[in-house]
């Protein structure tokens, strides 16, 4: 259904005309109880305070119906019930299978997938065991000491950005990732390693990927350079797959390979096999506290009215930005150092899934879908790009997402940073008039003159939204519920837009193009079978070279 013809578009078309002129300031005078209403506690644990944005309960009650409208309960069924909602690639998707801790069947093809999936589980907890207590040997009899992920994309954003954010849990293992076909990310990776103690995980969901098959087979020519048998590769090479013939072709024994299956997304796949890197960094059992933080908010998406379910608010919300306020990105900001990969993991999430410009009859859209995602961590991000969020030109609905308690209590540290992460949200919803500056400068000596024409660059006109989540502490469980929060944020979002959220055909054709002109690069030829550019670029990257 075209969202824009539902009657709950037309409220909402109405509704903005009134809010466009309301702001911030305004809602929060005429309310004083307006954080507990807008504000939502999950778990105890996880606090979303929605309220410093522009939107008023009714504002809140017209997106609802229109998640109403569009049927959003009946679509989160068919997701968590099994139903081949990747239409494009005729796949279920089931990430929320992959930490069904309550094992509840679930059904794709008339077959439960849980035996496979906790079969999986128990084999990765073995392999964990093994690697983390020493017991498996390299090739010279001694234990692991490095382990590289070499994957990209799903394959590498989501275990690297939860091994990065779950620093405090983790073990002796030194784990590295490598993504890039830049042959510096591998060369450079490899410098400090030794073949005897490290072990590679080869993650891609199709092992076909050439990025990764590319620093796969550097990586193996590397360990063969030292350790000279093939033999030995069993001992220093797994896969992390859903190709076991690829995977075989490799020369990995398919006992090193985990599997998972055609229903996992890439982007959603850290919950699978995918995440063994992480399982081997924080142990097994943090790995299973991720897993079941995740189901938690599961359980919260799957069965919470719509009007009091956290991801569908802050879906809602974001709708709300997107397509009346014309905000063409979001910034994610997590006050939290640990976090730092948390955007750029999200920026995947966000626009892979709903980059989309075809609804799913296939008719181009007339409206705005996916934002851009971007952000970095505060407080760097303050002293960088945050002048545009406060005095720029565009809309820049912003989540800031922090911890009550730092893993790090060094001296004063973690209340400074909170006091940003409280600052800015409060100068950005309530700016700074011009009033106020003019009565600060009053002091300063400046003339009337002076400190009238400075005041207008001092002022902030405040009226930029804003969520806050804080949470108790950043642990393997509260991340896993957050990380499942905006996951469930993004496939409403793709259910109002109307378009498919699991495919990403957006990224073949420039693969496609890249292999047609590979071949290209391996003479000094000069070439003219592109657009002028294309060629004139080409012929002088052969003649620099
Ligand atoms: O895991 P694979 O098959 O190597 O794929 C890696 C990535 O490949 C990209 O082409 C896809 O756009 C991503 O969604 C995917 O995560």
């Amino acid at each position: 259904m075209n969202p824009t013809e539902t009657n709950a578009w037309h409220a909402l078309k109405a509704h903005y005309s009134d809010m466009k002129k309301t702001n911030i300031s305004t809602l929060f005078a005429n309310d004083a109880n307006r954080f507990e209403q807008f504000s939502k506690q999950f778990n105890n644990d996880i606090l979303c305070d929605f309220s410093k944005n522009i939107i008023t309960q009714c504002t809140l009650k017209k997106l609802t119906a229109l998640a109403h409208e569009v049927d959003l309960p009946t679509a989160i069924t068919a997701m968590v019930s099994g139903k081949k909602i990747n239409q494009t690639e005729k796949r279920a998707v089931l990430h929320t299978a992959l930490r069904n801790r309550s094992n509840t069947p679930v059904m794709v093809d008339g077959k439960d997938v849980m035996p496979a999936v906790n079969a999986v589980l128990a084999q990765m907890k073995a392999f964990c065991h093994d690697i983390i207590s020493g017991d498996w040997k390299g090739y010279t009899g001694n234990a692991i000491t490095d382990i590289v992920n070499i994957g990209i994309g799903g394959s590498d954003l989501g275990p690297y950005m939860v091994t990065e954010a779950l620093r405090p849990y983790k073990n002796h293992l030194n784990m590295h990732f490598v993504s890039n076909v830049d042959g510096t990310h591998i060369a450079e990776t490899l410098k400090s390693l030794n073949p005897e103690t490290t072990l590679f995980l080869i993650a891609s969901k199709t092992f076909t990927t050439q990025e990764t098959m590319t620093n796969a087979h550097s990586a193996r020519s590397w360990f063969l350079a030292s350790a000279e048998s093939e033999e030995h590769v069993a001992s220093h090479f797994a896969a992390l797959s859903t190709n076991a013939t690829a995977v075989q072709a490799f020369g990995i024994d398919t006992k090193n390979m985990f599997e998972f299956w055609d229903w996992v997304g890439g982007r959603y796949s850290l919950w699978s096999a995918i995440g063994l890197s992480i399982a081997l960094s924080i142990g097994f059992d943090n790995f299973e506290e991720l897993l079941s933080g995740a189901h938690e908010m599961d359980k919260h998406f799957v069965d919470t009215p719509l009007e009091d379910n956290i991801p569908v608010i802050l879906a809602l919300i974001g709708v709300w930005y997107n397509n009346f306020f014309g905000a063409e990105s979001e910034a994610i900001l997590p006050y939290d150092q640990y976090m730092h990969r948390f955007a750029a993991y999200f920026q995947q999430g966000n626009m892979e899934s709903n980059g989309k410009s075809v609804d799913r009859d296939g008719k181009a859209v007339d409206y705005q879908t996916g934002p851009i995602i971007w952000g970095e961590p505060g407080t760097n991000g303050q002293h960088a790009f945050y002048q545009l969020i406060h005095q720029g030109t565009k809309l820049i609905p912003c989540d800031f997402i922090a911890p009550a308690q730092s893993h790090n209590k060094i001296s004063d540290h973690h209340v400074k940073l909170m006091s940003n992460f409280f600052a800015q949200t409060e100068a950005l919803a309530f700016g700074k008039s011009k009033q106020t500056v003019i009565d600060e400068l009053a002091d300063s000596g400046m003339s009337e003159a002076d400190i009238a024409s400075l005041a207008e660059f001092k002022t902030f006109t405040g009226n930029n939204p804003t969520n806050s989540i804080l949470f108790k502490q950043l642990t393997p469980k509260t991340l896993g519920s957050l990380l499942a929060m905006y996951e469930h944020k993004i496939f409403t979002q793709g259910i109002i837009w109307n378009i498919f959220s699991f495919d990403q055909w957006g990224v073949e054709l420039g693969k496609q193009l890249a292999n047609q002109i590979l071949p290209e690069l391996n003479n000094n030829e000069s070439i003219n079978n592109h657009d002028s550019s294309t060629n004139g670029l080409i012929n002088t990257f052969k003649a620099w070279r």
